[in-house]
């Protein structure tokens, strides 16, 4: 006997809310996971972990669950956190000889087709990639990089400053420093990964590139963190889904590539000019990595693997050091006395603001390097917790046995904010980093929980430059300038008075208003 078509729909409907009812009653009673805490709603669907993703405050939620739950809870029904500075070793470090991968949520950054460092799940895929890379962030060639940076940083300085008056006793309009961060930013990694900076110091034709990044990022970030993933791949690789779907980024990503296309082959005639008349090359990024061979294999990248890595190189090296940079600008006009120690100890150890380069002077300058380590412990510019999944035969993470499949990683704004590594978790205060001013002891346990950069083989291989270029801008920016909060601004301002960030896997973020005066060398 054949049931009728409505029939047919119902027995499906009613098989569905079976499945859905069993699939519920197991992940709240026989998964796995199923005895750690965590929000209800965790527990049985990952459109939680979406939701949050949607809101864009998954990092704070993170820190809330911590608050709530305790150092571990589960944040999908296949995923677990675990805040613990045991922990967050366990997961990261040691991660080529552990059986523990990047989880499928980093397919969301297979770009094109491509596949970079960073989105590389498969570990020999990534091993190979990573030594590729590791050449290009190597000392000698940070050394030749340094003057490109330079170079841009003192662009970002003169314009700072243009526009200073005698009506205004000195001091420039406001500006807000986390556009006026991205644009140096930007303009570095241009310069180093296609030959030219963007030009988005001088001009407004491609500032709206750094804007499409983080409305992209979030878009992939909900997507990989949804149960949707695999469909949309398939979407995105076989529709022109994003030209419809969201033509204004489309439209600009498209300006961009054609940016660096045109900036690419204009640095390839100008390399080729260059070697025919014996001068040295230009030393940059596109340089190493095009020089660049794998001890072990002997092989470099492909054109289709340089792109992949440049465009990589461009997002990652910008948006996290900006980010950086805006927090600083926060702080620390918000906290004149940190303010003041700063500019003391950069104009005591510089005579002139050229001086600033790295080398022994800026290493000694202690204060510097606290002022930006507090600024990535409050606001650090990947604040979620960055997915793992175990692989065959399970592991043991900070004493706790999970089976394969499992998904798990470390929150870092959350571990950041944990009391039982950090005092007064949510005051910002340099002073916790020097041994002038708090036991080595209490330093030594916040450096376990402390990770803006991940660890191990997977951790941050920008970490260098990152500090070579917020040292030196920095440096450079708080020597050369009195600088005040513009009348007034609360832009950027969060909860507890903490600088704002949104999470989108980097983080979106605006203001402060910034004033500017140069300063008289007494
Ligand atoms: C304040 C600045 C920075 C912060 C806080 C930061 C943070 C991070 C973090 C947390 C990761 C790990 C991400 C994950 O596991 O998914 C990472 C990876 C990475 N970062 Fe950075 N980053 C910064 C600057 C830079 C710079 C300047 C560059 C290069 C120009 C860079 C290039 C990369 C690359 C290529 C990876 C992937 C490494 C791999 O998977 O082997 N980053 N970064």
């Amino acid at each position: 006997m054949f049931l009728s078509i409505p029939n047919l729909a119902l027995a499906a409907l009613a098989t569905w809310v079976l499945c859905l009812f069993g699939l519920t009653f197991y992940r709240l009673t026989l998964h796995p996971l199923a005895k750690y805490p965590g929000p209800f709603l965790a527990k049985i669907t990952p459109l939680y972990d979406t939701y949050h993703c949607y809101l864009k405050d998954r990092h704070i939620d993170q820190y809330r669950c911590q608050k709530k739950y305790g150092n571990v809870y589960r944040y999908r029904p296949d995923y677990l956190v675990i805040n613990t500075a045991s922990g967050l070793k366990d997961l990261y470090t040691n991660a080529k000889t552990n059986p523990i991968k990047k989880n499928t949520q980093y397919r969301f950054l297979w770009d094109q087709g491509s596949v970079s460092t960073h989105s590389a799940i498969d570990k020999n895929v990534h091993a190979f990639k990573r030594r590729v890379l590791n050449y290009a962030f190597s000392e000698q060639a940070l050394r030749n990089l340094e003057p490109f940076m330079i170079e841009t940083i003192d662009r970002w300085l003169a314009l700072l400053g243009a526009d200073a008056s005698d009506e205004t006793k000195g001091w420039t309009k406001p500006k807000n420093m986390a556009n006026w961060a991205n644009y140096v930013t930007f303009d570095v990694l241009g310069d180093l990964c296609f030959g030219k900076p963007f030009g988005m110091l001088e001009s407004d034709k491609l500032r709206s590139v750094a804007q499409i990044m983080l409305i992209r990022a979030q878009m992939l970030n909900i997507i990989g963190n949804s149960p949707v993933l695999d469909l949309f791949k398939y979407i995105q690789e076989h529709t022109p889904f994003e030209k419809y779907v969201l033509p204004g980024t489309y439209r600009s990503m498209q300006h961009f590539r054609s940016f660096a296309g045109g900036a690419l082959k204009d640095r390839a005639v100008a390399a080729a000019e260059r070697e025919k008349s014996g001068q040295e090359p230009r030393k940059d990024f596109v340089h190493y990595l095009s020089q660049a061979r794998d001890p072990e294999s002997g092989e470099g990248y492909g054109q289709v693997e340089m792109l992949a890595e440049l465009r990589l190189l461009i997002v990652a090296g910008s948006d996290t050091s900006s980010a950086t940079m805006a927090a600083a600008f926060y702080y620390l006009t918000r906290n004149p006395a940190v303010l003041e120690k700063l500019q003391k100890e950069l104009r005591g150890t510089f005579d002139d603001v050229n001086n600033i380069v790295t080398g022994p002077k800026l290493s000694s300058c202690h204060y510097l390097r606290a002022v930006i380590d507090e600024c990535l412990r409050l606001a650090p510019p990947v604040g979620g917790s960055l997915g793992r999944e175990v692989m065959k035969g399970g592991m043991t993470v900070d004493g706790i046995p999970l089976p394969e499949g499992t998904n798990v990683g470390s929150s870092i704004l959350a571990l950041h904010m944990n009391e039982e590594y950090f005092t007064n978790p949510l005051t910002f205060m340099p002073e916790r980093w020097l041994p002038e001013y708090t036991n080595p002891e209490e330093i030594a346990v916040a450096k376990t929980a402390f990770c803006p950069f991940s660890l191990g083989n997977r951790g941050c291989v920008g970490k260098p430059m990152a500090y070579n270029e917020l040292s030196i801008a920095l440096g450079r920016v708080f020597w050369l300038y009195d600088v005040r909060l513009s009348k007034g601004d609360n832009t950027g301002e969060g909860l507890n008075g903490l600088y704002e960030t949104r999470d989108v896997f980097v983080v979106e973020r605006d203001g402060p208003m910034v004033e500017f005066r140069k300063h008289v060398q007494g």
